[in-house]
């Protein structure tokens, strides 16, 4: 078979063809070292992400042999970086706020009971406050308040004018009514964006909300800082919820995609999800969506944290998505890690739709 001088100058010719979706997924073994050929390369991001590796080179008798492993790994969108960008342009904006108008926007957060998993985001948040320059105001209430005393706090909030935007923690304990709490929150302050006028106006065409929920608002920001065409493309989101597939759906048509949405009753969700050229998949459901569901090139938004038992990990779990990730990156062009994709997006979103709601209510731009 191949000497290892060869197979080296066939990956050189390969590498210079770089809009080309080459592909030759060979894998030989010879009895005296190994020849791989294994390539998948996306023509989105060309081959800047390929990789290879000369996994083992001998020279037995007669020849040698290079085996060599190239394999396109995807872009990795990384939302975490992308945050810490925001988040930098949030600050200089409101110290600008602050210096010309003397206001500082502040965000009011309601948490009920004691989820581990609430008070770990309600805490991150407080704490990307502080670094950016918004004042937060929290409210802790016990598990078994009554729904009263949340109307109450949101209510006083509603009136506060020191308060821009008003967040209530999801879920709250079963015994409340979360529609009636959800729709006690003012519009102007909903940053959020869970009102059902909100989600009305965002469903609507010629209709602009005040504000976009922060996840799927952070998963079509992301599409936009790495220049993805959303326009006329597959997206498929996977789950219906109304914090984020619902509303994700509603972004991708508001940005011209042309878009399906998979949930529970879908027959051969695979079958959908392989057209797609855009995926967001947030169900919650650790590694649902595998290597085979995935359109060669396609962009991945993983929406999913799941926590999966890891004895090697000091919390004894780690957080996987609901895309299996080894999978997918060696299938997609482009796609978000968890931690680190869409979460450090959900906060940053947070934050920039707070700052929104001071300019506009005190009328500063
Ligand atoms: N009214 C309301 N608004 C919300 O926006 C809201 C909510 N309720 N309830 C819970 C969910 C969940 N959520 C997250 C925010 C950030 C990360 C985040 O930053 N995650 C890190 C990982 C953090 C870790 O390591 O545990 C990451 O993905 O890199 C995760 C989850 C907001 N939520």
């Amino acid at each position: 078979m191949a000497s290892a001088s060869s197979s080296l100058m066939l990956f050189a010719a390969d590498s210079s063809s770089t809009a080309r979706l080459v592909s030759f997924n060979t894998t030989n073994k010879l009895p005296n070292g190994v020849v791989q050929f294994k390539r998948f390369i996306s023509p989105q991001f060309g081959l800047q992400n390929a990789k290879t590796i000369i996994t083992h080179v001998s020279s037995p008798s007669s020849y040698s042999v290079a085996s060599m492993v190239t394999e396109a790994s995807a872009k990795v969108i990384d939302g975490k970086s992308v945050a810490k960008d925001i988040q930098g342009e949030i600050t200089a904006e409101i110290s600008r706020m602050k210096n010309e108008i003397g206001v500082v926007p502040g965000l009011a957060v309601i948490l009920v009971g004691d989820r581990k998993d609430s008070a770990t985001y309600v805490r991150n948040k407080k704490k990307s406050c502080e670094s950016v320059g918004i004042k937060s105001y929290e409210v802790c209430l016990p598990q078994d308040s009554r729904e009263e005393e949340v109307l109450e706090h949101i209510s006083s909030f509603n009136n506060d004018p020191a308060v821009h935007g008003i967040l209530v923690q999801l879920p709250l304990p079963s015994h409340m009514n979360e529609q009636n709490i959800l729709n006690a929150v003012c519009i102007e302050k909903d940053v959020d964006g869970f009102h059902p006028l909100n989600i009305g106006r965002l469903a609507m065409r010629g209709r602009e909300p005040l504000f976009v929920p922060c996840t799927p608002k952070g998963c079509i920001e992301l599409l936009h800082r790495y220049n993805v065409d959303i326009k006329g493309k597959n997206a498929v989101v996977i789950g219906r919820s109304n914090i984020v597939g619902m509303p994700a759906a509603l972004l991708l048509q508001r940005e011209d995609a042309t878009v399906s949405i998979i949930h529970s009753k879908t027959k051969n969700p695979e079958e959908i999800t392989k057209q797609a050229d855009i995926i967001i998949a947030a169900v919650g459901q650790p590694n649902m969506v595998r290597g085979s569901w995935i359109k060669p090139g396609a962009v991945l938004i993983d929406v999913g944290i799941n926590p999966v038992e890891d004895s090697t990990r000091p919390r004894g779990y780690r957080l996987v998505g609901d895309i299996c990730y080894e999978e997918a990156c060696k299938i997609a062009s482009a796609i978000t890690p968890v931690p680190g994709g869409v979460g450090p997006m959900t906060i940053a979103m947070l934050l920039s739709n707070t700052l929104t709601s001071a300019k506009r209510i005190h009328n500063f731009n």
